[in-house]
């Protein structure tokens, strides 16, 4: 499916116009369906992107918010992605939304896993919205090159739901909806900022296998238009 490339001069412009885009979107299957969902990545980059959408007038009590990716961490713990939602995202006018973690506190990841699954399967599908991130190496969601699930989590006959992915630039064990369940958001976004960022977007559009470059799944075979919002 094809990519478009939205460029910014600021990371300030960025997530205001990107806010806007994503409030349009939810609004819409609001008005459609009565209901709206949104899978967001965590990391350094969406803290901006939640603060501004958070203010936005929308029926946030119809909204449903959960991730795209989290660390089997609690809630509490400074890595969290959920953390980060709740600190930026689940503010001002979003405190109305329903959040769905992925993190379960559960004796194994994989027991997490299964919970996630089964509580994230009350969302609905598509997502309305789905927000991707980037690792320096490649990794969107958690899915990391040398991932222990990876193959599993790009095959797009996997099941939509949560499985777990450990890899040694992962950090702690890792809950992840599959490649499945985010190809067809209705609203696909991949949200990078800097140059290092466009550089290895670059390379990741080049030949080579998605093994390396797990964005290359999305890039390649997302079913829904990839919006690749960028700033410096
Ligand atoms: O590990 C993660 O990193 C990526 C990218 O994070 P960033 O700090 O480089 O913005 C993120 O998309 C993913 O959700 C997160 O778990």
């Amino acid at each position: 499916m094809a990519s478009t490339l939205h460029s910014f001069a600021s990371p300030a412009d960025l997530a205001g116009s990107l806010a806007d885009k994503v409030a349009h979107t939810l609004s819409a299957a609001i008005a459609a369906r009565g209901a709206a969902s949104i899978a967001v990545s965590g990391g350094s980059t969406p803290k901006a992107f939640f603060q501004a959408l958070s203010t936005r007038d929308i029926a946030w009590d119809k909204v449903t918010i959960t991730l795209v990716d989290e660390r089997f961490v609690p809630a509490d713990n400074t890595r969290s992605n959920h953390l980060l939602v709740d600190a930026n995202l689940l503010q001002d006018k979003a405190k109305a939304a329903r959040f769905v973690p992925l993190y379960q506190p559960a004796a194994s990841v994989e027991d997490a896993a299964r919970l996630a699954t089964k509580k994230s399967a009350e969302i609905g599908i598509p997502f309305d919205v789905v927000i991707l991130g980037m690792g320096g190496d490649g990794h969107t969601a958690s899915f990391f090159p040398g991932g222990s699930n990876l193959a599993e989590a790009l095959d797009a006959s996997t099941p939509r739901g949560v499985i777990t992915m450990e890899a040694e630039g992962a950090g702690e064990p890792r809950l992840t909806f599959t490649f499945s369940s985010l190809r067809d958001a209705a609203l696909l976004v991949l949200h990078i900022e800097g140059e290092g960022k466009k550089d290895v977007l670059a390379k990741a559009e080049g030949s080579g296998d998605e093994a390396d470059m797990p964005i290359r799944a999305v890039l390649r075979r997302a079913t829904s238009p990839v919006e690749i919002y960028w700033a410096p």
